[in-house]
């Protein structure tokens, strides 16, 4: 190397060393002032409570206001959301039970909500993570809820209604699918492995890029990479955790036919949120059977002005041809439009449950 290019680099690095030095010391007097929530919350009796979801929000909210770059949003929000999952475990690690196994898309949603500090705990169903929370082995669950080209996931929308869980987190995740196998070349690729949905999000790709290749639908994008690196000729659709668990090349990156497309989680506790300033509260509720009744359900909304962010329908199973509404609107339970809206609806339908109030996502 250049001897001046050597000296004016020097010169930089060691700018980079004394900022290291510094912004160590910053992170560890920002752990010691955690701890010290932590032991507040335990002296009044909170100890159980050391997640606060609305206090994580406002302080992801807060960085990317302050943020003047170069480094983008993205990177600043991954950065705080690590340092908060270390400072947090340094009070009480979590456990998460998330519908896995390790390498899903779940589980990305998971480390991207809680950080790589909380201990995930992979389940094998959604009932199985419902479960686990409801039991007190983990204090939160992560659950698929919807995803933006094949819609709503049945089973978890099922099990909210009769689970004493709330609502206390949404994590949006984009969802990027790839083209993985130790093969090197489409020509020598004999059968895609991947979940259903990941074959039905590609559908158009693999008409286009391996028509006749036979698609193999297994139980999850995890297990496909698993297969697709042991079996030679075979490849596998999934996301990128499958292929770093799997250490399996990626042939051809985002073959997702709509570039947009995302799956929204919600995070499930024995608590919801306090409220962060930009909330959502989520209800269940059913109408009695007659006409005008879905609009007689809305119409408090309306006239409290409060908006509906997703509204979805599915049999109720107790009655034929009866159904139970799903409602996202914007703003807290404790919010006083919100508090009116609800209270008008309570009168108004013959079952109203509300499943939490929560901070909306922070991207
Ligand atoms: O403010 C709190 O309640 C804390 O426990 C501190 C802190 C943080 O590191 O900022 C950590 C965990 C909580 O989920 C929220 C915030």
């Amino acid at each position: 190397m250049n001897e001046a290019m050597l000296k004016e680099l020097g010169v930089v690095r060691d700018q980079i060393d004394s900022i290291d030095a510094q912004l160590l010391a910053l992170l560890n007097e920002r752990a010691r002032c955690a701890e010290h929530v932590g032991e507040i919350k335990s002296r009044y009796g909170e100890a159980g409570h050391v997640y606060r979801p609305e206090r994580e929000a406002q302080v992801l909210r807060r960085i990317q206001d302050l943020n003047q770059g170069p480094l983008p949003n993205e990177s600043v929000t991954f950065f705080f959301r690590e340092v908060m999952s270390a400072c947090l475990s340094l009070e009480n690690p979590l456990g998460i039970a998330f519908l896995g196994p390790l390498g899903t898309f779940s589980e990305s949603a998971a480390v991207k909500h809680f950080g790589h500090a909380a201990r995930l705990v992979p389940q094998t169903t959604i009932d199985d993570v419902f479960r686990e929370v409801e039991a007190g082995h983990a204090q939160y669950g992560v659950v698929p809820v919807e995803n933006s080209t094949e819609g709503a996931v049945g089973r978890t929308l099922d099990l909210l209604l009769g689970s004493p869980l709330k609502i206390c987190g949404e994590v949006v995740l984009r969802i990027h699918q790839h083209l993985m196998s130790r093969e090197t070349s489409l020509g020598a690729i004999t059968k895609v492995y991947s979940h259903a949905q990941s074959l039905a999000q590609c559908h158009e790709w693999l008409n286009r890029s391996l028509p006749g290749v036979p698609r193999i639908s297994v139980g999850s994008n995890a297990e496909a990479a698993r297969l697709a690196s042991v079996e030679p000729g075979a490849a596998a659709i999934a996301g990128e955790a499958a292929s770093e668990r799997y250490e399996l090349p990626r042939l051809v990156e985002n073959i997702e036919d709509e570039p947009n497309n995302t799956t929204r989680f919600f995070v499930l506790g024995r608590h919801d949120a306090g409220p962060s300033g930009a909330d959502k509260t989520s209800l269940i509720m059913s109408a009695t059977n007659r006409p005008g009744a879905v609009h007689l359900l809305l119409a408090p909304l309306a006239a409290a002005g409060v908006s509906m962010s997703r509204l979805e329908s599915r049999p109720a199973r107790a009655a034929l041809w009866e159904y139970v509404f799903y409602v996202d609107i914007e703003g807290h339970r404790d919010e006083p439009a919100v508090k009116t809206a609800l209270a008008a609806l309570a009168a108004e339908a013959a079952y109203l449950k509300i499943l939490g109030s929560y901070p909306q996502a922070v991207y």
